[in-house]
């Protein structure tokens, strides 16, 4: 990892390569579409297909880390393979494996993932707030120090997210809102895109809170769940350019041809280059 924090590397590989992240979830429906077994091996060919094809081209992945769980230890490998591999291909890599616990195992997950000699060391995480703001701090802290980020999740892209996320805290916020406030003060002294960052759905209605935090928003839910690239500049307002889109089932069930996977993904980058002000 370069000695900048996640927030710089992540605005300079977008401006370079274009602001698409690609989603790697390894659905057992895609590894069929694609002829391959539901298996260890049918994953890595999955898996490195997606890599060989895309790790040169595309700024950011985000490998959804239950479709490699699934498969046990010998899934985990595949992932940490792959993560290597795109890093040493000059992508950044979002592990979505949205973590949260109490501070002191919150260490645990740190050091699995964030520091920096971590056994399967990303550039970002995606966390869970649920436990309190307060429990990710360990997270926080070391990411600091090893210049990796952390996307916490805000307002999901799923249809239950509002039941808990829109609910007001006892200071006055919504629970997304507080989470965005402690989001905005981590970014406050960054130079430049700060490396704490929000999980914002692109599916979500117009919202009551300030989406602007000085920091990366991840946004999933483009294509299968039905987000648009269009639809963005409505969802993000003046925080439009700060946005990441990831897109998983779309691009991948363009596969296995690479020249396939290659235009998928080339498209849909091109699509929100213009939508981003790229
Ligand atoms: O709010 C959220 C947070 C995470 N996700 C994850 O993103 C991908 C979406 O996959 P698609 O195939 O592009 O729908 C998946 O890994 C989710 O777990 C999300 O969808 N929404």
């Amino acid at each position: 990892m370069s000695n900048l924090p996640f927030g710089a590397r992540l605005r300079a590989a977008m401006d370079t390569r274009g602001p698409l992240c690609v989603g790697i979830d390894p659905h057992a429906h895609l590894l069929a579409a694609w002829d391959l077994p539901d298996d260890p091996h049918g994953l890595a060919t999955f898996t490195y297909g997606v890599v060989n094809a895309l790790a040169d081209r595309v700024a950011v992945f985000k490998p959804q880390s239950a479709f490699f769980e699934r498969f046990g230890s010998e899934g985990i490998a595949v992932l940490q393979e792959a993560t290597i591999r795109l890093r040493e291909a000059g992508a950044l890599v979002i592990i979505d494996a949205k973590r949260g616990d109490i501070g002191s195992t919150m260490d645990g997950y740190a050091a699995a993932y964030l520091a920096e000699k971590a056994p399967l060391a990303c550039d970002a995480l995606t966390v869970s707030p649920y436990l309190g703001f307060g429990s990710l701090q360990p997270a926080i802290d070391v990411a600091r120090e090893s210049g990796a980020g952390l996307f916490v999740l805000a307002l999901t892209s799923n249809p239950e997210g509002p039941q808990f996320q829109s609910a007001r805290t006892a200071d006055g916020p919504t629970v997304a809102g507080a989470v965005l406030d402690g989001l905005r003060s981590l970014n406050a002294d960054a130079d430049g895109l700060g490396s704490f960052g929000a999980v914002v759905g692109a599916t979500i209605k117009p919202t009551e809170e300030v989406l602007d935090i000085n920091g990366p928003l991840l946004a999933p839910g483009l294509g299968a769940q039905g987000g648009t690239a269009e639809g963005l500049a409505a969802v993000f307002g003046s925080a439009v350019r700060n946005v990441v889109p990831s897109s998983s089932r779309e691009i991948l069930g363009a596969g296995p041809g690479i020249g396939a996977l290659q235009d998928a993904a080339d498209r849909a980058n091109d699509a929100f280059r213009t939508v981003l002000g790229y």
